[in-house]
């Protein structure tokens, strides 16, 4: 009989309605120890690790998290599924997936709506989690979201709706599998897996989304010593307005890596324009063009670099290219 692990770590998943239609936290997890589906065919144990509202979630509770699943490997769980709230999901999850050997399947899930709201959908992930995580075919496919009767890798899903059950979509490819009367079917590859390992996370990574008339003023009010690192969303397949270079020039003189990604939902940062402020002037003034990594998921892939004391050509080379 296959053991699977649910550690539960918060979010609308583990919360309820009150009288006044506000959703909030409980002490008691709702789901916990709920398990409807191979009852009697798997062993569920469960560790409720955390109760935190995702937007309450960094890098060192990841780190925790990720601290926690390499004990359960160790001792022998087949497979891991994690409760979380949706706002940071794809953060956490792709932090895991960089971070955890690919070894047995790591399943995240959340709840849009909370557990005693008519139509939750907090149960039902839960139990289709808990099913891929115990189905052969989720095994070498890195960290894996389910929503919505849809499987995502960790690297691509992103949270697409403020409210909707149907919020968690992969851009550009696509999710990898679907979930049918709980059970998972495949039908499409994990491109290729990159694990890191790290054994403490730094802090002074940054996120900066460009836009229309962008000055320098909020790369210049970056403190020198403490960024570490910074992410630009850039505007469509990677570009700047001309006014942010100058302040963006200095943070690079002072040896801090920047990386460059778009803020558009679909498709990858390149270098196509050759104008002031276009990618290929950026990627000549030493950016790091990250393709098909959002912002929020550069953002944590240069965080793993770092903490994994990586620089030069090697910092490059891992944060560049998420695709192929
Ligand atoms: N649906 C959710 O889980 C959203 C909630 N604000 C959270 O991320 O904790």
């Amino acid at each position: 009989m296959k053991t699977i692990l649910a550690i539960h770590t918060g979010g609308t998943i583990s919360m309820s309605q009150n009288e006044k239609g506000e959703v909030v936290p409980n002490n008691e997890n709702p789901i916990a120890k709920e398990q409807v589906i191979l009852k009697g065919q798997i062993n569920l144990i469960t560790d409720n690790l955390f109760n935190l509202p995702s937007p309450h979630i960094t890098p060192q509770i990841m780190f925790k998290l990720k601290q926690r699943i390499m004990k359960a490997i160790a001792d022998g769980v087949d497979g891991v599924v994690i409760t979380h709230g949706t706002d940071t999901l794809e953060e956490t999850a792709y932090f895991l997936d960089l971070t955890l050997p690919n070894t047995i399947p790591v399943v995240l899930t959340g709840a849009m709506r909370s557990s005693n709201e008519v139509g939750s959908d907090g149960l039902y992930n839960f139990q289709n989690a808990i099913s891929i995580a115990a189905t052969p075919e989720s095994y070498g496919k890195g960290v894996l979201v389910a929503m919505n009767d849809e499987i995502h890798t960790a690297r691509f899903v992103t949270k697409t709706h403020t409210t909707n059950v149907d919020t968690f979509r992969t851009p550009t490819f696509g999710p990898i599998g679907i979930v049918t009367q709980h059970k998972a079917k495949y039908f499409q590859e994990l491109i290729r897996t990159e694990v890191c390992d790290i054994d403490h996370v730094v802090e002074g990574v940054y996120l900066l989304k460009a836009y229309a008339g962008m000055n320098g003023d909020l790369f210049s009010a970056l403190d020198n010593e403490k960024t570490r690192g910074l992410v630009i969303e850039g505007l469509g397949a990677g570009n700047v307005p001309p006014q942010t270079l100058p302040a963006i020039q200095q943070l690079l003189e002072h040896h801090i890596p920047i990386v460059l990604v778009s803020r558009c939902y679909n498709g990858v940062a390149q270098q196509i324009y050759d104008y002031v402020g276009g990618g290929i002037q950026l990627e000549k003034m030493g950016l790091i063009l990250c393709q098909g990594l959002n912002g929020q998921k550069a953002r944590i892939k240069l965080l793993v670099a770092l903490s994994n004391n990586k620089v030069g050509t090697e910092l490059r080379r891992f944060v560049s290219n998420a695709v192929s």
